[in-house]
């Protein structure tokens, strides 16, 4: 992780109709950091992320990414993103290998003497754990493996920042444990920032967990941060961060 901040979110606000989804949403991300966004259902984190990534319109606050406000990004800045949404439903008849290889293109005139893009088709079918199924049409892949495909089309430019919406879900153990291995390996030039319900990835994953409840940050810290909040209530049972995310929330619904 360097000092460098890559994402910055100040006073961010998202209205729909007469109802904020998100209330005044701070916080930053530096360089090489993996941010996790904790929250329940329709909290607003795929909103947070969307509007990140310049897929939504925002109705207040100031965002920056990579120093550019995704309102305004352009083909470059969008080419050192990535983006793994909730689900990848195109290119049924396209073959595993096709596709990427095509995407890959879109990220050729954008490789630099550091970030050679975009990453090998075969190499990177290898890495997410597709091999079996390069040369497999999109629309007869298992649930699992169609993820692992998201996981592949987010990063097959080499992103400087990586977005990642639910990324396991589907996932059988041994996939998720290598696409643990995965986005820890992708090092200290990739930021990430992750939602996900599952709070074993979360204390895995995250330098820092943001919780977000009814549209605001309710709490952040890094996992041994958040857990210790509530240590101590019971000798016997050490607090885990499913306690602490639980007792957070509750109390937040108060
Ligand atoms: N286009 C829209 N119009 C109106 N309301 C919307 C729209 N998109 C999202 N919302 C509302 O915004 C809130 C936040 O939704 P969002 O999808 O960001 O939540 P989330 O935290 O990602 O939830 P989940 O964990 O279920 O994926 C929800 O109440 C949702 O109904």
């Amino acid at each position: 992780m360097t000092n460098e901040v890559v994402l910055a979110v100040d006073g961010l606000r998202m209205r729909y109709g007469a109802t904020d989804v998100l209330r005044d949403v701070t916080f930053q991300a530096r360089q090489g950091e993996t941010l996790v966004l904790l929250g329940p259902n329709g909290a607003g984190k795929t909103t947070t992320i969307e509007i990140l990534e310049g897929f939504r319109s925002r109705s207040a606050g100031d965002v920056s990414v990579l120093g550019c406000d995704p309102a305004a990004g352009d083909e470059r800045w969008r080419s050192r993103l990535g983006v793994v949404l909730q689900s990848w439903r195109d290119h049924g008849n396209w073959r595993v290998q096709e596709l990427l290889a095509h995407l890959g293109t879109y990220y050729a005139p954008y490789a630099t003497a550091e970030v050679p893009r975009p990453w090998d088709a075969a190499e990177l079918i290898e890495t997410v754990g597709l091999s079996g199924q390069a040369r497999q049409k999109i629309k007869t892949l298992s649930g699992g493996q169609r993820r692992r495909l998201d996981v592949a089309i987010g990063i097959v430019g080499r992103p400087e920042v990586l977005f990642l919406d639910e990324p396991t879900v589907g996932f059988d153990p041994a996939a998720r444990y290598e696409f643990h291995q995965l986005l820890q390996g992708l090092g200290r030039r990739t930021t990430v920032l992750l939602t996900t319900h599952d709070l074993d990835e979360a204390g895995k994953l995250a330098d820092r967990i943001l919780v977000l409840a009814g549209g605001r940050i309710i709490a952040a810290g890094t996992p041994t941060e958040l857990t210790r909040q509530i240590a101590g209530t019971d000798e016997s049972h050490p607090a885990s961060l499913e306690d602490a995310y639980l007792q957070l929330i509750r109390a937040a619904a108060l």
